[in-house]
């Protein structure tokens, strides 16, 4: 047995399933609003209401497990807590965060072969069908995926305020989420990565994989600094006016 297989987790032979895990834990500084961004108001609900109606609209998925901060209950006060699991045991970063929903999840009943479809609660433009482009690129993919966004802008390096370099852009993408991946490997990867790493995607490829790019066909951004709540809100208004009440999430 070589060096890397014997590192390799067990998979056993079982239909995988799909789980989503939505960090909810972070303090939104950038956004300057007043409290976490994930709780502000946006088209007549809290942020995060948009993205949890995303998922639970979304066919195929055995649970759904949202990370707030210790002692955060603001889900299950709004209540918004009554189709998710929630655990409020988000860490430091984005990435201490995930990984203790990742612990959680095998509490759930989730194996280590199960699809783990993490997603950010402050990209509440997601939509059931942009959900599901992913999982049907990846489903029979040796490694996983992500949504991300191909360049649309001339893409430049800055040095002490000035152009030092304009990159070709053709093989540049914005990563984005959900990103999807497998229970037992994803874990095995955050650990290795640490705290700081900024998205799944990057653990997994410090492993030494290639994750899919998967193009989100529609708004899909994060909602990071003040302008962004009025853009994300004219989004979800002019979606909302052009679908029929049964259709919106
Ligand atoms: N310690 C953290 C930090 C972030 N997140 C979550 O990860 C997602 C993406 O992070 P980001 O947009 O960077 O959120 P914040 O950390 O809240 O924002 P900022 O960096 O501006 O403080 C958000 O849904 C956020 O709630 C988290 O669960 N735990
Ligand atoms: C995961 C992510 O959404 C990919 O774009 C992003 O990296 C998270 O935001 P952060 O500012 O890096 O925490």
């Amino acid at each position: 047995m070589t060096d890397s297989a014997l590192h390799q987790p067990h998979i056993s032979s079982t239909a995988p399933r799909y789980w989503a895990l939505i960090p909810c834990a972070g303090s939104g500084a950038r956004a300057g609003a007043d409290g976490p961004k994930q709780y502000q108001a946006l088209a007549g609900r809290p942020l995060v209401a948009h993205t949890l109606a995303a998922f639970a609209a979304t066919p195929g998925l055995a649970g759904i497990l949202v990370v707030v901060a210790p002692g955060d209950t603001t889900l299950e006060a709004q209540g918004l807590a009554e189709a998710v699991h929630v655990a409020d045991c988000g860490g430091a970063s984005r990435a201490a965060s995930v990984s203790a929903g990742l612990a959680v999840l095998h509490t759930l009943g989730a194996q280590p072969q199960d699809w783990v479809l993490v997603h950010d609660a402050a990209r509440c433009l997601i939509t059931p069908a942009q959900i599901q482009r992913l999982m049907a690129a990846c489903a029979d993919d040796a490694v996983g995926g992500l949504l991300a966004q191909p360049l649309a802008d001339t893409l430049k390096v800055g040095a002490e305020g000035r152009v030092s370099a304009t990159l070709e852009r053709g093989d540049k993408w914005l990563a984005q989420t959900p990103q999807m991946f497998r229970l037992a490997p994803l874990q095995q990867a955050l650990q290795a990565s640490g705290p700081t790493v900024t998205d799944e995607a990057s653990a997994i490829e410090a492993q030494g994989q290639r994750p899919r790019l998967v193009a989100p066909e529609g708004a899909n951004f994060k909602v990071t600094y003040p302008d962004d709540f009025a853009l994300a809100e004219a989004v979800l208004k002019a979606r909302l006016a052009s679908t029929p009440a049964t259709e919106a999430v």
